[in-house]
């Protein structure tokens, strides 16, 4: 092959390379611990709800491309540790280019609904803008009987802190187009907003499909702070979306 012909054939490899990039989208997901953070996540990257779960340890990624209006976006799903000794040394990580935060409460723990303001406090102490989108998730709400905290009281809170409240159940598979939905908000929100991560940070293989199943990252438990190097958005902070 001739040079020139070489050249047309190596630019025309990094166009479709280009072409294959997604916009990746960080979205952490926060709240007490046991309100289903990880069965929530685990429902919109797998499709089922988890057999058995534990304790969040640091962190847990999952991840899934959907797309928007045309577009294959990434959405990274950061689903954090509820207890405090389990996410004292991560916090950093958690709030560092963050695209947009999913809070949860559980409908039938009237103290997980109450602490609510200090997990909105906490993200306000890492200083995450207005633009992010944030938005509140009641879970549990198959659990008809054990209703602690109505509809409204939720709905007050979510206006006074300008996020929409969904109340939903990770449990109840009929319950599973809700959740889809409750993400797919968000991936609207953000489709509209600026895009990150550098190529050299995009994962390839395993989350680049449309199918829910290979969209999982981790479905286990993970330890510490991510051990992914080439994952964690963290190393480089040059493709900050804020
Ligand atoms: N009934 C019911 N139980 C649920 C639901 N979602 C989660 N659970 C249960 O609640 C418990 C805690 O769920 P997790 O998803 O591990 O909670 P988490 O918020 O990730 O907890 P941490 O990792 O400690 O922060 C588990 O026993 C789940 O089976 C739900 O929608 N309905």
């Amino acid at each position: 092959m001739g040079d020139i012909t070489k050249q047309k054939a190596n630019s025309s490899r990094s166009l479709i390379s280009i072409e294959k990039q997604k916009r990746i989208f960080k979205i952490i997901v926060i709240g007490d611990s046991n309100v289903g953070k990880t069965c929530l996540t685990y429902r919109f990257c797998s499709g089922s709800f988890p057999t058995k779960t534990e304790a969040t340890i640091g962190v847990d990624f999952r991840e899934r491309v959907v797309e928007v209006e045309g577009e294959q976006i990434k959405l990274q799903l950061w689903d954090t540790a509820g207890q405090e000794r389990f996410r004292k040394s991560m916090v950093q990580h958690y709030y560092r280019n963050v695209h947009a935060v999913v809070f949860v409460y559980d409908v039938t723990k009237i103290a997980s609904f109450e602490s609510l303001p200090h997990w909105v406090e906490e993200c306000d102490q890492h200083h995450l803008t207005t633009f992010i989108p944030r938005i509140l998730v009641g879970n549990k709400c198959d659990c008809q009987d054990r209703i602690a905290v109505n509809t409204n009281m939720a709905q007050k809170f979510a206006d006074l802190h300008n996020m929409p409240v969904f109340e939903t159940s990770a449990k109840d598979d009929n319950e599973a187009d809700h959740v889809e939905a409750i993400f797919m908000t968000l991936a609207h929100k953000l489709k509209n907003s600026k895009p990150m991560m550098p190529p050299h940070l995009h994962r390839q293989g395993t989350g680049d499909s449309t199918n829910l199943k290979s969209g999982v990252i981790s479905v286990g438990k993970s330890y510490g702070k991510p051990t992914d190097k080439s994952y964690s958005p963290d190393e480089d902070e040059s493709w900050c979306a804020c």
